[in-house]
């Protein structure tokens, strides 16, 4: 007898050979999460604990026929995106997402922890202009903020600011992530009606590597649960503390998040 399949869901982003960001991070996530995780490569990357050491993107039409493979047989609850490296792949991404009913979320990721581009300065107008209005959530941390709206976020008493200002890119709802600042990791969601404080004590655990990559995945299989959006970022949030809390050395650098931290706990 066949069982049911779980939830589906799609990450569109790039690959991290060292398995701590990027597409390696999101299936990850979305495995401990319970759902069926499937990818679109963007990009592949040399990547280590140290640094991206090479970036190559994929052509516009191997990264269309991924998205067209998956979605037309197997179909999705909830995509997310994550790397997309140039102002071609943002909009050929943006045009595919437009004809989806499915939720998206979109990590408008810019660089990585070791402070390497992960995205052409000359995409970030085709960013703002046609992939955050498609999204449903979005989830900038605070360089991709300044990068995105000029919002510069110095404290907690800023987030506010910063969420309005990408709401009014066009995304349904804002999550700006205060984790690059001191003292607690807050986090602020608002749709410019409700607003949510998301406070979670600070690790001091360097081997952040793949935070906002494993955030917005779980976001993404949670909404693919049928959680809504207020629900699904409080349980991602509380998936992401355990997992950074966890974080282990790999490398010479920053370790990642232990995705499977909850099945390492003792009766886990
Ligand atoms: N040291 C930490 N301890 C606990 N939570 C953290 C820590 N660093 C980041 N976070 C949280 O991890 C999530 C990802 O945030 P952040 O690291 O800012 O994203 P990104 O990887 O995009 O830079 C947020 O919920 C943030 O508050
Ligand atoms: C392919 C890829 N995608 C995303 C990130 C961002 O993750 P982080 O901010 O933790 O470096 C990354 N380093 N690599």
């Amino acid at each position: 007898m066949s069982r049911q399949a779980p939830p589906r869901v799609l990450t569109v982003a790039g690959s991290d050979s060292g398995g701590g960001a990027g597409v390696q991070a999101d299936l990850k996530a979305m495995l401990a999460l319970g759902v069926h995780g499937m990818s679109v490569v963007t990009a592949v990357t040399a990547q280590n604990s140290l640094g991206v050491q090479g970036a190559w993107e994929l052509p516009v039409e191997a990264v269309r026929a991924q998205y067209r493979s998956v979605v037309d047989d197997i179909g999705v609850q909830a995509v997310k995106t994550g790397m997309l490296a140039s102002a071609e792949l943002v909009e050929a991404v943006a045009d595919l997402l437009a004809g989806t009913d499915a939720p998206v979320v979109v990590d408008p990721v810019g660089v990585s922890k070791h402070g390497d581009a992960l995205l052409a300065a000359s995409a970030l107008d085709s960013v703002r202009t046609v992939l955050l209005p498609v999204a449903t959530v979005a989830t900038p941390n605070l360089d991709e903020v300044a990068a995105l709206t000029g919002v510069c976020v110095e404290s907690e008493d800023d987030l506010p600011r910063a969420a309005d200002a990408v709401l009014a890119l066009g995304p349904r709802w804002a999550l700006i992530k205060g984790g690059h600042l001191a003292g607690d990791a807050v986090d602020l969601l608002t749709d410019g009606t409700a607003t949510h404080w998301l406070r979670a004590p600070r690790y001091d655990n360097r081997h952040t590597h793949g935070t906002g990559c494993t955030l917005a995945s779980a976001v993404a299989a949670e909404l693919a649960k049928g959680a809504d959006v207020p629900e699904a970022v409080a349980t991602a949030k509380a998936y992401v503390t355990g997992a950074i809390a966890a974080g282990f050395p790999l490398g010479g650098g920053i370790g990642p998040v232990d995705h499977a931290w909850e099945r390492r706990r003792p009766g886990g």
